[in-house]
């Protein structure tokens, strides 16, 4: 049982979540998930996946979210970094359509808890950079939904330039999804 610290972030229920991080001279070992922690720290959630995916430097996956079957996601990273992205799209809330960003790392135990309410979205910035997420509902395609990435609206400083790439390479769904001005947001504030 390692201590678990969880910091609040400018998003009202965007937390970065920081497990004890035992290292020693054979590794490291780190509890990526413990219920009871998690608990008691105030993410209830049940997850019922868990995602692993891989990408290029380069490679831009969002902005996305399920509905309905809307999905809460804890996002880690395995190998290489990422740029990880949550924008609120709760309407009512007084951060609408504001995003926060961190960088989530290999050989570093942060995590990024992105609750139900959000559009989530990440650059990896190295090659063969892998991502695991837990998800608290399952995949339902037909529910899948996203926001543009590149919206002039959201003005998410993506780190392009810093990694010497013009333009992220997308997936042809992602090139697609509605702007902010245009989004009709299933969720609200509470
Ligand atoms: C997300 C997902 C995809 N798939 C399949 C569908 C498709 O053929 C293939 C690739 O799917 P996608 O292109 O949607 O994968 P990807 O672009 O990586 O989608 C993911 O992006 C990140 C940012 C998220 O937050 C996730 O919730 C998810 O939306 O994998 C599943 O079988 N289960 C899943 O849960």
């Amino acid at each position: 049982m390692g201590k678990l610290t969880i910091t609040k972030t400018p998003l009202a229920g965007i937390l970065l979540v920081v497990p004890q991080y035992f290292k020693d001279s054979r590794g490291f070992f780190v509890e990526s998930y413990n219920k009871k922690d998690f608990s008691h720290a105030g993410i209830t959630d049940e997850f019922v996946q868990d995602n692993h995916s891989k990408s290029q430097k380069g490679v831009l996956r969002g902005l996305h979210y399920q509905y309905p079957h809307a999905q809460g996601k804890l996002v880690r990273v395995l190998k290489g970094s990422i740029y990880d992205v949550a924008v609120d799209i709760r309407i009512g809330s007084p951060t609408y359509g504001k995003p926060f960003a961190v960088t989530l790392r290999e050989n570093d135990p942060a995590m990024l808890y992105i609750p139900v309410g959000f559009a989530h979205g990440f650059l990896a910035l190295e090659d063969d950079t892998e991502v695991m997420y837990k998800v608290t509902d399952l995949y339902y395609p037909s529910g899948d939904a996203g926001l543009l990435w590149n919206d002039p609206d959201l003005n998410i400083p993506w780190p392009l330039d810093i990694i010497g790439i013009k333009e992220p390479i997308l997936s042809e769904k992602d090139t697609k999804h509605p702007i902010l001005s245009e989004l009709r947001s299933p969720f609200t504030y509470v």
